[in-house]
């Protein structure tokens, strides 16, 4: 489902500028992602380097082992559940700061952390930006309710495709055991109606619908640009 991503340069940007917001004592959220890998490193250097005392999350299995291996000490949403703050990428966002997760199929336990922080930071590219969302939305289904789940996402306009892995026939698995289907709603003109609804679908265990970003940091090659979120 990848696609869309503009320069390593700049993600990095919107990586690193982000990454200041990050002080002595906090706990921080962990993302998945190429885009939260630049974040990831940096605070990794500056715990390492400079002696920055952080805390990490992880999001993802990928993104734990990465944390272990740049040298930042992790912790759990039972031992800290409350964060500080959570920096992750994104596949897409829009004007009012909307945002599409899950193209790494890590978008239920993103989303747990994200809501578990004072603070939600996305981290983009600028090719990501858009004025309104029009990516398929990922879906973490329970494989025993996939047949439900995609009648009801039918009812609601969704065209949907299960996801396959690389590397290994068949579907993709989720980091908890699930399925993940790709749902095409076109242009989500309210993304926040829409997510409510997906919501309710049992069986659907989690969607890639973000309403929660507090700012998100759009790197360019040559510089970043900040939006916050208008209360
Ligand atoms: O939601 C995600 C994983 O589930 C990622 O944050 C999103 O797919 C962006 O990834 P990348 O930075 O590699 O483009």
């Amino acid at each position: 489902m990848k696609n869309l991503s503009g320069s390593e340069e700049a993600k990095r940007n919107a990586a690193e500028k982000a990454c200041e917001l990050v002080t002595d004592g906090m706990v921080v959220g962990l993302g998945t992602g190429s885009t939260t890998a630049h974040a990831i490193k940096y605070l990794g250097r500056k715990v390492v380097e400079d002696g920055l005392k952080i805390k990490g999350v992880p999001t993802s299995y990928a993104s734990e082992a990465l944390a272990i291996e740049c040298g930042i000490p992790l912790t759990s949403l039972t031992e800290s559940p409350e964060l500080d703050i959570a920096i992750d990428g994104a596949d897409q966002v829009d004007a009012a700061l909307n945002v599409i997760k899950g193209g790494g199929a890590a978008h239920t336990r993103e989303k747990i952390v994200s809501m578990s922080a004072a603070k939600f930071v996305v981290i983009i590219d600028d090719k990501k930006y858009t004025d309104v969302l029009a990516r398929s939305v990922p879906i973490e289904v329970i494989p025993y309710a996939r047949r439900l789940v995609e009648k009801e996402l039918s009812k609601l306009g969704g065209k949907c495709t299960v996801r396959s892995g690389t590397g290994k026939d068949g579907p993709v698995i989720s980091d908890n055991g699930n399925m993940i289907l790709d749902c095409e709603f076109g242009r989500i003109l309210e993304p926040a109606a829409l997510s409510v609804k997906l919501s309710r679908i049992p069986g659907l265990v989690e969607h890639g619908i973000f309403t929660n970003a507090s700012m998100v940091y759009i790197g360019y090659e040559d510089k970043v640009e900040v939006r916050s979120r208008k209360m």
